[in-house]
């Protein structure tokens, strides 16, 4: 008999506790033996839960149960969660996850706290909720240089823009439908400040390139400057705004990773997926582009991947699998974002705005405008050639003193 313990019943946990007991019987013939969720620890009670009989409360009545073989980590944070997670590698069981702000800060360590005591750490539902990305990263597309991964990596953020976008409805009763549907984390600013999608990116960057990239390494920003006003111009330029975060391997060794708000071009395969679905694209030297797309955040979703890496746990216990990076002490590993070439969507306020026009041609050379309906003079709205940042930068803040800068957005 195969003995499970789950650590938190919120969506996720409830979700894979949900899954499992649905699909026991299928998942024993899976392993081979048969499989049971012993323990359900929670702070707060469930009396109403079918799985009542299973709730605890003592960590240590999981920690020490020789019978528990595999944990699934799903409390989220990195205080009880670290503490959890490292006592239980310590002795030997396997711990599963969907808590990435933990693998994107400790990963290097808790990785090789697990292969010390012959045991796993396995994270699939940390980036894409359902979607499959860790595993086909780490396997199928082992043979390739991985030479680029972007994608939309946070659901409550595409959710909020599509909502935006295809609704006019406001950020923040989109936020509130996203919270609702428990898609949002628990302080869901690390959702719309590009956060979540940043840790995310942080995993898929460690994984591909075998150092670990830490978030505060990786610039990041979110949604919350954007406005109806730059999602019109955008569409009328013949774009949608996405949250992209990626990483991208450079020639010199070293890497450019970034999280923010992008013009994607609708003619993209990312400018179509919508509501809670991610898509991550992944460029080997071998394979060429692969895509991965599906629901990423939500309770099934995210349990599918979660129960996923149970299964492979129990199927292998005690035989570590081939998943790591090593720690990175280089702090220049990640290069300086504003060093990179991009083009950028720029809207100014100014009196006159039309009057600036031929100084910022001058500025930037060849550019497009934008034209929206009921635009006045007092506004502008331009894309700017492809230029290193700095130099964009440095032409931004000349024109900010004849102008305010209202929105500046990188094109995909
Ligand atoms: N929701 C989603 O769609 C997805 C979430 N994730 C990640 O999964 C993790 C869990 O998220 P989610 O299920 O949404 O979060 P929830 O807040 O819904 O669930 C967490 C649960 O853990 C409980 N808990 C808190 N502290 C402890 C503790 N010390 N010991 C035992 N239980 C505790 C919480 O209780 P209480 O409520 O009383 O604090 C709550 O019931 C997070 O890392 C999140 O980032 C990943 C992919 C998708
Ligand atoms: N809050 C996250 C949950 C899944 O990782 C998101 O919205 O993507």
């Amino acid at each position: 008999m195969c003995k499970v313990a789950v650590i938190g019943y919120g969506v996720v946990g409830s979700g894979t506790v949900e899954l499992f007991m649905k699909n026991r019987e299928s998942i024993s013939k899976k392993v081979g033996k048969e499989c049971d969720i012993k323990y359900i620890l929670d702070l707060r009670d469930f009396p109403d839960s079918p799985f009542a009989d299973k709730m605890i409360k003592d960590f240590n009545i999981i920690l020490n149960d020789a019978e528990v073989e595999v944990v699934a980590e799903v409390v989220g944070g990195t205080t009880f969660a670290y503490d959890y997670t490292k006592k239980l590698l310590e002795h030997g069981k396997s711990v599963v996850t969907s808590n990435k702000a933990l693998v994107a800060e400790k990963g290097a360590e808790l990785l090789k706290i697990a292969r010390e005591h012959n045991c796993n750490y396995l994270f699939e539902a940390s980036v894409g909720g359902g979607i499959p990305i860790i595993r086909p990263l780490n396997k199928c597309l082992a043979g390739n240089e991985i030479l680029q991964i972007s994608g939309i990596l946070n659901g409550t953020t595409n959710f909020i823009l599509t909502k935006m976008i295809k609704e006019q409805m406001s950020f923040d009763d989109a936020l509130k439908m996203a919270q609702k549907l428990g898609y949002a984390e628990a302080d869901p600013t690390a959702d719309v400040e590009g956060e979540d999608a940043c840790r995310k990116i942080c995993i898929l960057g460690s994984l591909a390139y075998g150092k670990h990239i830490y978030p505060e390494m990786v610039h990041c920003s979110g949604i919350t400057k954007i406005t109806l006003d730059d999602v019109e111009y955008a569409a009328n330029a013949g774009y949608v705004i996405k949250l992209i975060g990626s990483v991208k391997k450079l020639d010199d060794g070293r890497v450019n990773a970034i999280v923010c708000p992008r013009l994607v071009p609708k003619s993209n395969l990312l400018a179509s997926v919508d509501d809670v679905y991610n898509a991550i694209s992944v460029t080997g030297d071998g394979v060429g582009d692969v895509m991965f797309y599906g629901q990423g955040a939500g309770k099934l979703p995210t349990a599918s991947a979660v129960v996923g890496d149970i299964i492979d746990c129990l199927k292998h216990h005690h035989r570590v699998l081939a998943l790591t990076w090593e720690d990175c002490d280089d702090k220049n590993f990640v290069a300086p974002y504003k060093d990179m070439d991009v083009s950028m969507y720029v809207r100014i306020k100014a009196e006159n705005a039309e009057a600036l026009k031929s100084s910022i041609s001058e500025m930037f050379g060849k550019l497009m405008y934008i034209e929206r309906s009921g635009r006045t003079e007092n506004e502008l709205a331009f894309i700017t050639p492809n230029m290193k940042e700095a130099d964009i930068d440095a032409n931004l803040t000349i024109l900010s003193h004849s102008a305010e800068i209202a929105s500046k957005i990188r094109i995909y």
